[in-house]
């Protein structure tokens, strides 16, 4: 395989900015990491589609991608890869892949629940099997055994994260373990959840640029986990394909705006204190240090309504104008808002209630998290509405410092609110990277 993992997640920035993989990851921005949305996907395309666009027009490829270089896992000659099927993450490092790497085009969120008759030795075991898989397959070195789904198509950037919810500590006897920052998220008024496909004592979060190396993942971690865990839910979800844009910008939602503008970026003073947790105290035991807590909720938007809306009314009820995310005060996407500007006609040019205005950290308190969703489509309701909207994915270093003040002040007053329906929710601790040799979790099962 051609370059060396990447994870800016896990290993020291300098670290990981200096290794990327894959040819066309070899072009990309040695600083390609945690930045705004915005950022990340234009830096993540400067790897792929920025790349592409040379070798496009020197070679004229049809499929858009440099040809990286034969892999195979026993050494023979194996199929060429393309630059977007020989990128890789590397699974080990500080933090998990998954938080900050930059979203895939394909992801794979399944919870599952210990069987009856599992114990913490078995929920060990099964971290371990996890743990191995992951590593291998997000080295590219499972095509060619195990389930055949994804041969030839190289690593893709798999990405595969592992996460612990409220219920795995009373099932494992480590009631003691658990952090405050998984209590349960209080009730908003706008849920309307189904407990079937929400919470699960554990979690999996898969993303990948290659579908079929995202679902080749999927089926081998579910296999692997046997007699100990089933499946509780699973979501599918899915972004703008790399190198789909020539001028790569932000990515877009279902609504068509452009969303992750104003993310959390790596080179903000409180970054690290705003997305990962420390260990200290009951509510914060050790074993959670250096990880983070993410917040999944399958959020439904009412795409009928929201498309009887004219384009201004829309811009309206998030602040920002749909072609180009700018905020309604003017500017470029990223133009800081100017939240007191007023129209000819005297009235705030971003409304009161618009959803770009009242999410902001600093209209509440400082609460802050890191976007990192995926859109869904899971085809249409019998009267023809399409079941479809935003895999929200928020991480952060404590929910109840994160989302949930965000979350109650949009309960309260959101313009976006009445287009969209919070349909399931969980709350995941996701721990530290491991180390070699190690697996997920093991301070937390063996400490
Ligand atoms: C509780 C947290 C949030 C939920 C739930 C949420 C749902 C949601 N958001 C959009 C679309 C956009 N959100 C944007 C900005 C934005 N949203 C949140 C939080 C939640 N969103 C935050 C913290 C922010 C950033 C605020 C800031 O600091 O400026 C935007 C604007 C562009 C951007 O910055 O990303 C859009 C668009 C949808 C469609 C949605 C539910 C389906
Ligand atoms: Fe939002």
């Amino acid at each position: 395989m051609a370059g060396s993992p990447r994870n800016p997640d896990s290993a020291p920035k300098a670290a990981a900015d200096a290794a990327p993989s894959g040819s066309g990851s070899g072009a990309s921005a040695p600083d390609e990491g945690p930045a705004r949305g915005g950022t990340i996907s234009r830096r993540r395309l400067i790897g792929t589609a920025g790349a592409t666009g040379v070798v496009l027009g020197a070679a004229g490829l049809g499929a858009g991608y440099a040809v990286a270089g034969a892999r195979d896992s026993d050494g023979s000659d194996g199929a060429p890869l393309t630059s977007l099927g020989a990128d890789s993450v590397s699974f080990e490092g500080a933090r998990q892949p998954g938080i900050i790497t930059p979203a895939q085009a394909h992801c794979h969120l399944v919870a599952f629940d210990l069987a009856a008759s599992a114990d913490r030795r078995a929920a060990a075991a099964l971290l371990r099997r996890w743990s191995a898989t992951a590593r291998r397959l997000m080295a590219g070195a499972g095509t060619d055994d195990s389930t055949g789904i994804a041969l030839d198509a190289g690593p893709s950037s798999l990405t595969v994260t592992f996460g612990f919810g409220h219920s795995f500590f009373a099932r494992t006897g480590l009631e003691g373990q658990r952090p405050g920052a998984l209590d349960p998220l209080p009730d908003f008024s706008s849920d309307h959840l189904d407990p079937k496909r929400s919470n699960g004592d554990l979690w999996v979060q898969i993303g990948a640029d290659d579908a079929l190396v995202a679902f080749d993942a999927l089926r081998t971690l579910q296999r692997d986990a046997g007699g100990t865990a089933r499946v509780r839910w699973q979501m599918n979800g899915f972004n703008r394909s790399p190198g789909a844009t020539a001028r790569p910008m932000t990515t877009r939602n279902l609504m068509g705006q452009v969303d992750g503008t104003n993310n959390p970026q790596e080179s903000d003073e409180d970054f690290r204190e705003r997305l990962f947790a420390t260990g200290g105290g009951t509510r914060r035991p050790a074993w959670m240090s250096g990880g983070s807590y993410a917040v999944v909720r399958r959020i439904r938007m009412l795409l009928d309504d929201w498309d009887g809306l004219s384009r201004p009314e829309q811009e309206r009820v998030i602040g920002r104008r749909k072609k180009d995310g700018a905020p309604l005060s003017g500017g470029s996407e990223t133009t800081e808002p100017k939240l007191d500007a007023v129209g000819k006609d005297g009235k705030l040019l971003i409304a009161p209630d618009a959803h770009a205005r009242i999410s902001r950290p600093d209209q509440n308190g400082g609460a802050a998290m890191l976007r990192r969703p995926f859109s869904f489509h899971d085809g249409y309701d019998a009267d023809g509405v399409p079941d479809a909207g935003l895999l929200f994915i928020a991480w952060q270093a404590d929910p109840h410092r994160g989302f949930v003040p965000v979350q109650r002040k949009l309960d309260r007053g959101d313009a976006l609110s009445k287009f969209i329906r919070h349909e399931s929710s969980a709350v995941f601790a996701v721990p530290r990277g491991a180390r070699k040799g190690e697996y997920v979790g093991q301070e937390l099962l063996e400490g």
